[in-house]
């Protein structure tokens, strides 16, 4: 589903990935770990087509297309989704009407009908259940005056209406309580399946216990420098970053 080839990137001038290889197949679940500014957000970042992110070499092909090529809309309407490490607020824009609004988007530019309110709701309701979601941050303006529990609960709540095919979590799990933890990690689990995948940043290797990866990766210096399975991440909580990637392949 995702081939990413020797990418290299940079923000504000300063080289940020440094030839980064990394292969996605659909209904796979990686966990991407690393060391503070290694550039874990940045990737996610570049994936997605956020402004300011100059690809400067490498490849990104999603699904056999040139990811790097599309708009951002074009790459949220093939389905990928990336859950911000900083939600952020838009005050005076209705969390509902912001979530139809992009759903919508998406849908029509794929060519399918919009769904009108009373649709939408229906499929808010459903996918309320499966999320634990208070209905009551539906009414309130996106983000605005939500605890940072809520506002990733609320990322996670997006990603079930948006059924993406590539979702990215940038530290959906940081600064949760063991609860709401556990309710996001479930939310994530009800979203696997065959034809999705995930890339989830974490520093945390709880969320591994709930949510068990395929892969896990080291990120370092702007590169994937070690991968392994889930006993990668016991094996870094245990001895750190230390030591890691030493004569890992550019
Ligand atoms: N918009 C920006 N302007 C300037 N520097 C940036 C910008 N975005 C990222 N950087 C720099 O790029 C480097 C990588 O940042 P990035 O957020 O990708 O790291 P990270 O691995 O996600 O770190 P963390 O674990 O701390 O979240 C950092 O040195 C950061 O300061």
């Amino acid at each position: 589903m995702l081939k990413i080839e020797n990418l290299h990137a940079r923000v504000e001038g300063k080289e940020i990935l440094k030839g980064l290889s990394l292969s996605v197949n659909a209904g796979e679940v990686h966990a991407i770990m690393g060391p503070n500014g290694a550039g874990k957000s940045t990737l996610g970042n570049v994936l997605s087509g956020r402004d300011g992110y100059e690809v400067t070499a490498g490849s990104v092909t999603y699904n056999g297309v040139d990811l790097l090529a599309l708009e951002p809309e074009a790459r949220a309407a093939a389905g990928v989704f990336l859950a911000f490490q900083y939600p952020v607020e838009i005050p005076g824009v209705n969390n509902t009407y912001f979530l139809r609004a992009a759903f919508n988007a998406q849908r029509k530019a794929r060519g399918e009908k919009e769904f009108d309110s009373m649709q939408f709701l229906k499929l808010v309701r459903e996918k309320l259940k499966v999320m634990q979601i208070s209905d009551e941050l539906l009414h309130r303006a996106v983000n605005e005056g939500f605890s940072g529990g809520e506002k990733k609960r609320n990322e996670i709540f997006q990603m079930a209406v948006l059924e993406p095919q590539l979702a990215i979590l940038d530290e959906t799990d940081s600064g949760l309580d063991i609860d709401a933890l556990k309710h996001v990690a479930d939310g994530v689990n009800a979203l696997r399946s065959p034809d999705r995948a995930f890339l989830m940043i974490t520093h945390y290797q709880r969320l591994l216990d709930y949510v068990v990866p395929d892969f896990v990766h080291v990120l370092a210096d702007g590169r994937i420098v070690e991968s392994g399975d889930k006993s990668l991440a016991l094996k870094l909580e245990e001895h750190g970053y230390a030591g890691l990637g030493e004569g890992a392949a550019a």
